[in-house]
């Protein structure tokens, strides 16, 4: 049996597994990185950019449906083979780009085989071959989780993983679970002409905590397609569809082509052997690691990305990576990396974002600012004023703390309020840096004035607050 040695062995070539691969090299070790594909990254294949390019298709058409607002006579009709076609081939290009970088590593680098754990730092491969490494990252990402009953209707069911590879677009898709993958994909679909209904058993859209913004975004994406919080479903096969059956806040039935499971995607550790590493494990299988070391417990093991189950979005895949790449080089020296603040944004139209720490309406600590997009200036000129904002800021000084936003454009000026929370400015502060006219961005200035007001603030002195956009 072979026996190989390294310093840093990473099991998972994606997004974290890449950046701990590149962090360790940087920092001296030699490496090993295990993918059993290296088939481009669960961002470029399967995520971000393919559901990205279906949305973009659904706004394309939807803004057809739409130019009549403006006094524009527009008709379009959709061409699912084509739009399919565009959003594989336009994925293929960005998975090609990933491929181009894994082969600029040194082949001596790459293995691929399916990894599992044989020991704390031992690695046996599926090539039968064994891996003994200093220090060892997990990146393997996380998956689809379908629940059990839907197994009578396997074939009809898509996931992530199989509904970009669809020829052309169903007639009818039930998507399940309302978090941001369901929802995206859902409007996407809705607007691209496909019969469209959202189920999920939680009352919550979205995850969103703020109950505010998550009724204004429930009640503002329900004018596109139902979406049913808190029901229970019944499945069963129906021909070449799905019967759907609902009861809770709502009931009835209705047939499908498809279903979209969109339940979730726990982290990917079930079967690599964690168990012989000596880790203590919790009931779900998952080690305690440090969010700002990425090390597990006090072994030489770190663990990076969606497969450490926080913050599964592709930035903190990223930053994770390169955390846990340094510290597995440096082992058993360990150092804190920098996080930043959290920050995820959903894609659907509002747009969504949430960013830090989400203050409850009886928080004594904390105050928070509201400011509605359904009057604001560009939001108007552009038909599309809809939308809430919910900054929260502490009481003391109105330093910003978090946000939870839902509005038009809010992917551009969540990025502000993140950098904004992240350097720990407060609402004054915000409110005195240049704000254009007319924008998007002028709706968040009722928000932070009257936070200004709440914990007794100035507002800048030289800015005007009787000044109304769009006036
Ligand atoms: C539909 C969808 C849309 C998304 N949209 C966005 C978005 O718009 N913005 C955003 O920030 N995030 C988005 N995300 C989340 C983002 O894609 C993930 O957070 C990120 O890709 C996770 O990267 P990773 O490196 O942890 O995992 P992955 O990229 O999945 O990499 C894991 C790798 O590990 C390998 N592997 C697993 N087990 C083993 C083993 N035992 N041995 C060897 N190899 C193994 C796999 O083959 C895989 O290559 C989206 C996700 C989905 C599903
Ligand atoms: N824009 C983005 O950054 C983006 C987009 C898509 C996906 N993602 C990532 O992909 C991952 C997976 O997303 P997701 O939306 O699938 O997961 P999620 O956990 O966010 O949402 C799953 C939803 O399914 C519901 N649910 C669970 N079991 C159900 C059942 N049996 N029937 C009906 N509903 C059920 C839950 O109540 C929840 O609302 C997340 O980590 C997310 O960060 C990110």
């Amino acid at each position: 049996m072979t026996k190989l040695t390294c310093d840093v062995a990473i099991i998972g070539a994606g997004t974290a597994g890449l950046a701990a691969e590149r962090s360790a090299r940087r920092n001296g070790a030699n490496t090993l990185l295990i993918d059993e594909g290296f088939g481009g990254t669960t961002c470029a294949s399967v995520g971000c950019m393919p559901s990205k390019l279906l949305i973009a298709a659904g706004n394309a058409m939807h803004a057809v449906k739409h130019a009549s607002v403006f006094g524009v006579e527009a008709s379009g009709k959709v061409d699912g083979v084509a739009v399919m076609a565009r959003v594989r081939q336009e994925r293929d290009a960005f998975v090609a780009g990933v491929e181009t970088s894994i082969d600029k590593l040194p082949e001596e680098v790459k293995i691929e085989a399916r990894a599992k754990f044989a020991g704390t730092t031992i690695l046996s491969l599926s090539d039968g071959r064994k891996i003994h490494a200093k220090s060892v990252v997990i990146a393997t990402g996380s998956s689809p989780a379908i629940p059990e009953m839907f197994d009578a209707v396997r074939d009809r069911v898509l996931t992530n993983e199989s509904i970009f590879e669809l020829a052309d677009l169903p007639g009818s898709i039930g998507v399940i679970g309302a978090g941001a993958l369901g929802l995206e994909l859902a409007q996407a679909m809705a607007r691209l002409g496909v019969e469209t209904v959202v189920f999920d058993t939680g009352e919550t859209i979205g995850g969103l905590k703020d109950p505010h913004v998550a009724e204004a975004y429930h009640a503002i994406l329900s004018r596109e397609m139902p979406i049913l919080l808190g029901v229970e479903l019944r499945v069963e096969p129906d021909g070449d569809g799905v019967k759907l059956a609902w009861s809770g806040s709502a009931s009835g039935e209705q047939r499908f082509d498809y279903l979209l499971v969109a339940t979730g995607r726990p982290p990917r550790i079930k079967g690599i052997g964690l168990e012989t590493t000596g880790l203590a494990l919790d009931d779900h299988g998952m080690p305690d690691y440090d969010p700002e070391t990425m090390q597990c417990g006090s072994a030489p093991i770190f663990i990076a990305g969606d497969a450490d189950h926080d913050r599964a979005v592709l930035h903190e895949a990223s930053a994770e990576g390169m955390i846990a790449g340094r510290n597995a080089a440096s082992y058993p020296e360990v150092t804190p990396g920098k996080r930043t603040v959290p920050f995820a944004i959903t894609f659907t139209h509002p747009n969504v974002a949430v960013i830090g720490k989400i203050a409850k309406d009886d928080d004594a600590d904390s105050v928070i600012g509201t400011a509605s997009y359904d009057d604001q200036g560009r939001a108007k000129v552009e038909a599309c004023n809809a939308g809430l904002v919910r900054f929260y800021a502490d009481r003391r000084d109105g330093r910003l703390t978090g946000a939870t936003m839902a509005g038009p454009a809010v992917e551009h000026s969540a990025h502000l309020i993140a950098w904004a929370i992240q350097s720990g400015w407060t609402a004054t502060e915000v409110l005195d840096l240049p704000f254009y006219h007319p924008t998007f961005e002028e709706g968040m200035k009722g928000a932070l004035r009257s936070i200004c007001s709440e914990v007794h603030a100035p507002t800048p002195p030289d800015r005007d607050d009787g000044f109304i956009p769009g006036t």
